[in-house]
């Protein structure tokens, strides 16, 4: 099942009629819950995070107008560079492309891919890998239908996989 359709399915009445707005809200819970446990605030204090055009990423949409407020009142920075946005961070969060990635990368974003394929600083990828450049962990969301899941913690929305990987896998998924 294509992954654009579980979300449907996931919204309809008969899936959990989940609303958008609260599979955004599980998607960045499952990415946050992720990255904490895998990198400490004590080791990695600075996040930045990489905001695209689309539902991944919810840059200048209007869901995502609540949480920017709520970044200006707590004086979390707003960069508009790559650069910038590399900088004093000691992870990235790459929220640029989800499902809808397709092709090579066109403007505006080849810059902000070519700064993660340059860097050192770890990223983590939600949902989508392939636009060039490897995640030190990738965070998947539509992981349900006809995959064999793996045991998952208590109440977490996160498992680690690595003891699972085979070389050649991305280390981490959820
Ligand atoms: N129910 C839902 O839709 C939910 C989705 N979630 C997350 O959202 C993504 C899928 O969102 P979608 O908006 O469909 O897609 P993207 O986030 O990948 O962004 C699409 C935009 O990216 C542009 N694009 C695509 N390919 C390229 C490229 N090669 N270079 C530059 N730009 C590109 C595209 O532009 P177009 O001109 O092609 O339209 C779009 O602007 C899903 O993966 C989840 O992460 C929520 O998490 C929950 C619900």
């Amino acid at each position: 099942m294509a992954i654009k359709a579980i979300d449907v399915e996931l919204m309809s009445p008969t899936g959990g009629g989940f609303s958008f707005e609260q599979l955004v809200e599980l998607a960045g819970l499952s990415v946050a819950q992720a990255i904490t446990k895998e990198y400490s605030k004590e080791s990695h204090p600075r996040v930045a995070v990489f905001s695209g055009p689309g539902n991944n990423g919810l840059d200048d949409k209007p869901v995502n107008q609540g949480l920017m407020k709520q970044c200006m009142e707590l004086d979390i920075p707003f960069v508009d560079s790559p650069e910038c946005g590399l900088r004093d961070t000691d992870l990235v969060v790459d929220a640029i492309f989800g499902f809808s990635f397709s092709g090579e990368v066109r403007q505006p974003f080849v810059s902000a891919i070519q700064a993660l394929k340059d860097t050192a600083i770890p990223i983590v990828s939600g949902n989508v890998r392939g636009e060039g450049f490897q995640p030190s962990m990738l965070v998947k969301m539509e992981e349900k239908w006809g995959l064999n899941l793996p045991q998952f913690p208590g109440t977490d929305q996160c498992v680690d996989l690595n003891a699972q990987s085979t070389p050649g896998q991305t280390p981490t998924q959820t």
